[in-house]
């Protein structure tokens, strides 16, 4: 066997350290038709993603979504594009810093915390070379979903267990497969929607919106509609919403199949026909504001709900990097990082001192 990736010669000398890779969707380089041809035909050639025989794939993809598709979405990400590049890319880039910001203070240990972006640019491949070459010899991946899907975690996790099989020297190597009902998630998702509505007043109806799968994955077995019913139902509980003040709803849509429902896009009308006075939306699922936020939410939705009769719409922004979601991802490593760590008993002191200062800022209204 030759075909092992190459690696540096093991060194006693070397400090070892523990890495922490988020993983994320990933999005195009630019806004233009080449960039997300590129972009599009490799995360439509995921066998995860697009669960159909390549024999009937394989013509559809090529001959007619790559043709049309990449200027039309490419137009899409034009409204959006930020100066620094995608908005998926600023978020996940800042939240990476944050974290790496929160948990080397509390841990007191050289970390190294770096992202990947499951389609594009870094690669996985490339995230974990970089970790190795730094020395990590344990590594925590971390995806940027707190509901799982085979689509979105299965396949960040089929992309390291691959470079995986073709490293000599295994590091340790942990995974979070989901967070959709862990406190620290759901709180900071209740504390932002609390602060939004504290600034901008409340609506009628809160909209939670998921991005949607085909209704078959929920049928063969997949836990994501549950995990996203669970969800709302614990930010519902929260908020302290009656079931009448909430709706939990499913977008993106693509293709002729069936998707999870109800379709947002029909909520919103219907919504909008039926006298709802203000409808808030929030895309609980998302970690990072991205195209499907910002421009099938925050504009397509507005305008429909609009158009239909409605009044008054509201985006309620991702969680990006508030502070408390920052916080919760940490408290999320570092139960994972347990036993990695070289004193664990006096390191949980030292995060339990830490999370004190952070609750204590944030309850003094620090800024994001
Ligand atoms: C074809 C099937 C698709 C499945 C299944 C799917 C599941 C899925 N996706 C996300 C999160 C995101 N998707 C985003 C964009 C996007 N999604 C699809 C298709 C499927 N997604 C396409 C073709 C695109 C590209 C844009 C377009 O042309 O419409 C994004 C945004 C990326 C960005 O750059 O901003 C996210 C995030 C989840 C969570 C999910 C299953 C649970
Ligand atoms: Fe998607
Ligand atoms: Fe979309």
């Amino acid at each position: 066997m030759t075909d092992f990736l190459p690696e540096p010669p093991f060194r006693h000398d070397q400090p070892s350290r523990i890495g922490v890779l988020l993983v994320n969707l990933g999005t195009p380089d630019a806004p233009t038709a080449p960039a997300l041809r590129a972009y599009l035909k490799e995360f439509l050639s995921d066998r995860r993603v697009v669960e159909l025989p390549r024999v009937l794939w394989w013509p559809i993809l090529n001959g007619i979504i790559l043709n049309t598709r990449p200027a039309k979405s490419a137009a899409k990400y034009a409204s959006i594009w930020l100066p620094g590049g995608s908005p998926l890319k600023v978020h996940t880039e800042q939240l990476t810093a944050r974290l790496a910001a929160e948990l080397g203070t509390r841990l007191g240990l050289p970390l190294v915390v770096d992202y990947a972006m499951r389609y594009g640019r870094p690669s996985v491949a490339a995230a974990l070379t970089a970790m190795r070459e730094k020395g990590c010899d344990r590594i925590l991946v971390l995806p940027l979903y707190p509901q799982y899907a085979g689509s979105t975690v299965g396949t960040a996790l089929d992309a390291v267990h691959r470079v995986l099989l073709k490293t000599r020297t295994l590091p340790d190597v942990r995974s979070v497969r989901h967070y959709h009902d862990r406190p620290g998630y759901i709180g900071a998702l209740r504390q932002s929607v609390e602060a939004y509505w504290a600034e901008h007043g409340r609506p009628d109806i809160l909209v939670m919106s998921f991005h949607g799968v085909p209704r078959r994955t929920l049928e063969l077995g997949d836990p994501y509609h549950c995990e996203c019913l669970k969800t709302g139902r614990l930010l519902a509980e929260a908020l302290g919403l009656a079931p009448e003040q909430y709706r939990i709803t499913f977008q993106s849509r693509f293709g002729k199949a069936e998707w999870l429902r109800p379709y947002t896009a029909d909520t919103l009308v219907e919504l909008g026909r039926t006298g709802t006075g203000r409808v808030d939306a929030i895309c609980p699922g998302f970690a990072a504001d991205c195209l499907e936020t910002l421009e099938e939410i925050a504009m397509e939705g507005k305008a429909s709900f609009l158009n239909a009769g409605g009044r008054e719409f509201h985006y309620i922004p991702a969680l990006n990097c508030r502070p408390t979601w920052v916080a919760a991802l940490a408290d999320l490593a570092e139960e994972q990082l347990t036993g990695w760590l070289p004193d664990p008993e006096q390191h949980a002191g030292d995060a339990e001192r830490l999370r004190e200062r952070a609750r204590r800022a944030i309850a003094a209204g620090s800024p994001e």
